[in-house]
């Protein structure tokens, strides 16, 4: 397979659930050894979103076509654990993965620099070490795609950035593509090749660098290099759908949301 061979494409689809539009004509392309951004506000629908490219969901319209036989790591936004049902970490990260042993059990947490981890119990671990606990296990069958929700949820900003180091590191490692999906807009800004800002349609995207100097991102994000807030020139009603029928009043980039520069 060539470097950046598509692993995901998605074309034009939308999701309607119980009356509401919660996703609206979402084109885009997801190619191996890229990381892509999936960044917009509580509510925009970006876990939607992986669980339709996942397949745990089927979309409304449109449609979606996977490499076939695609391996992919999924990283969830949480774990509910039950603190009265002891787990080590040896035991989550074989738990469910046929094949995979301790020594390989092992190795996964040495590459996400938590080595020292395998004995110790699930429910004791600092949201750090959970974190790259749960990168661990979802990138330790050698997956294609990583799939990560959220995945510096818990960690301080030092932390934060190490792991999306580490996330770029891995990419490198593994040849893998990368989806991620986070708020912190100025943290993944370096280690991301490509940004996706979901407000239930695309409102824009494209390479961190170009976007940062587009107007409507610029319009979107302003021009600072700060925590991540999130503007838009349109407003949404409760339900969360746009107030004027679906449609933007800002000036949308041309591109498709591919890497095509
Ligand atoms: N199964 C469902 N049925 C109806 N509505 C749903 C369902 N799943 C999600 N939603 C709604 O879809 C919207 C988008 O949710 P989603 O979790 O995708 O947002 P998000 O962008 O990931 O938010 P956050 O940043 O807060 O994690 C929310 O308003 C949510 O209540």
């Amino acid at each position: 397979m060539s470097p950046s061979a598509p692993l995901i494409t998605a074309d034009s689809i939308s999701l309607q659930l119980t009356g509401r539009q919660l996703l609206k004509g979402i084109t885009l392309e997801l190619l191996q050894g890229e990381i892509v951004t999936l960044i917009g506000p509580n509510g925009a629908g970006k876990t939607t979103l992986l669980r339709l490219l996942l397949d745990l969901t089927k979309p409304s319209s449109g449609s979606i076509w996977r490499l076939p036989g695609l391996r992919i790591g999924y990283m969830p936004q949480r774990l509910q654990i039950d603190s009265s049902m002891p787990m080590s970490v040896e035991r989550f990260l074989l738990l469910g993965q046929p094949g995979m042993d301790v020594a390989q059990a092992q190795k996964a947490l040495d590459r996400v620099g938590a080595g020292q981890l395998l004995k110790a119990s699930l429910a004791n671990l600092s949201g750090g070490e959970m974190q790259r606990v749960l990168l661990a296990r979802a990138a330790s069958r050698k997956p294609q795609l990583l799939v990560l929700d959220e995945p510096t949820q818990g960690v301080d900003v030092g932390g934060q950035s190490e792991l999306y180091q580490l996330i770029a590191t891995l990419r490198d490692e593994l040849g893998c593509g990368v989806l991620l999906v986070s708020h912190d807009l100025h943290l993944v800004m370096a280690a991301t090749d490509r940004v996706l800002c979901l407000n239930q349609h695309i409102c824009c995207h494209g390479h961190p660098e170009q976007v940062s100097k587009d107007p409507a991102y610029l319009e979107l994000f302003g021009d600072k290099v700060a925590p991540y807030t999130h503007q838009h020139n349109h407003q949404h009603k409760l339900s969360g759908d746009i107030a004027d029928a679906g449609e933007c009043i800002h000036d949308h980039p041309k591109k498709t949301p591919s890497n095509k520069k």
